[in-house]
């Protein structure tokens, strides 16, 4: 009998869309499914990896720039190779694709790929219910994301009325005829849309859609008649055409403790075009050591406080990314919420500030 081959799942969709909270779902529900995950963070801190790892046993990450700009592709070649090796015993790959990638690039990666233990997968693209529209004015390029998947998964969904929930849907069914498009709160989709085992003929028409064989057999080409202007990616284009080309990511990490009081009002004058923050805070204040994981997507903004793993050193990593940002402002911004060396830590009430966006 033929050898199975190990689907290579495309997880894509904008900055802060909810990739992440979806890929951490689908492990968590994965029953006897392994899933070997690749994470790609536009940045150099692996804000995306360090979210993931934990969740699951295989886990590569490959940091800082957009995966679907690699000159060199035998990185993820070399992943690919090893999480499809026999004895790491996986069912099926899902590569989290940054919120800047441009998705085809990536499935051109995956078909080009001489590994024969793998076989494309699909691409689900997650699209933040709350945010679309806007975005969508900014980036026309998400249309030809959506027009590509083979699953769009409407997240966020708790954050829009049924009104609103209607038109996006409209929209999405323009953008892309006939594919399935899941509505997901938190990423919570039924993972069995992703890997299904059962035999063909038992499939719904949703779960066809993401048949790993039918999207192997089909052309590459015809899959891609509307790829980007960015055809020749692997052999030196500018990358104009894709979406992080107005794109930088600026990183800071501290050892010190961060002031709340200064990280909230950096926080609530932050400009327009940060779109994305994402990270952890140490604050060291009594009560409130806890890891406190920072999420900004637009205007949304949210903490969430997590342990700190036994021997994990308590440092404060976060990455911003934006368009038409003054990257040098922004670092003397934070810089200034550093508690500095021999500067008392604030008193407990200062939490306040953070603790009116902490989710309960
Ligand atoms: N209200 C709400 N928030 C969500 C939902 N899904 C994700 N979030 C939040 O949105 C923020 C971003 O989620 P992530 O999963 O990190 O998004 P991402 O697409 O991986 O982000 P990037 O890697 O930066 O592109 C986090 O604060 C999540 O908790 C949802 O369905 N509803």
């Amino acid at each position: 009998m033929a050898k199975r081959q190990i689907p290579v799942i495309v997880l894509a969709g904008f900055l802060g869309s909810g990739k992440t909270t979806l890929l951490n779902h689908l492990l968590g529900r994965s029953g006897g499914t392994r899933i070997g995950a690749v994470v790609n963070d536009f940045g150099s801190i692996e804000i995306d990896a360090m979210s993931v790892a934990g969740q699951v046993d295989s886990m590569v990450s490959l940091g800082n720039g957009c995966l679907c700009c690699a000159v060199d592709t035998s990185e993820l070649d070399g992943f690919l190779e090893k999480l499809s090796r026999p004895a790491a015993r996986i069912d099926v790959i899902v590569i989290e694709a940054s919120g800047l990638a441009e998705p085809q690039e990536l499935i051109r990666m995956i078909l080009a790929s001489d590994n024969k233990d793998i076989v494309y997968g699909g691409l689900v693209e997650v699209v933040d219910a709350a945010e679309f529209a806007a975005t969508r004015a900014t980036h026309p390029e998400l249309d030809r994301h959506v027009a590509i998947a083979d699953l769009v998964v409407l997240n966020k969904a708790d954050r829009i009325g049924d009104e609103a929930r209607r038109d996006l849907l409209g929209t999405l069914a323009e953008l892309s005829p006939g594919t399935p498009v899941v509505p997901a709160s938190y990423g919570r989709i039924d993972p069995e849309l992703l890997f299904d085992r059962k035999p063909r003929e038992e499939d719904t028409a949703a779960v066809r859609q993401l048949s790993f064989e039918d999207l192997h057999d089909s052309d590459e080409d015809d899959a891609h008649d509307d790829a980007p202007t960015c055809h020749d990616c692997h052999d030196g284009c500018d990358h104009g055409g894709h979406l992080h080309a107005a794109y930088e990511s600026i990183e800071f990490v501290s050892a010190e403790p961060v002031d709340p009081r200064r990280l909230m009002e950096f926080l609530d004058s932050r400009p327009e075009g940060l779109y994305r923050i994402k990270g952890f805070v140490y604050f060291g204040i009594a009560g409130h050591k806890h890891k406190f994981a920072v999420h900004a997507v637009g205007d949304f903004l949210r903490f969430y406080r997590s342990s700190w793993a036994r021997a994990e050193e308590r440092l404060t990593q976060l990455v911003l990314i934006g368009r038409g940002v003054d990257a040098g402002a922004l670092r003397a911004g934070l810089e200034r919420c550093r508690v500095t060396e021999g500067e008392p830590l604030a008193e407990e009430h200062a939490m306040w500030g953070v603790l009116r966006y902490a989710q309960a």
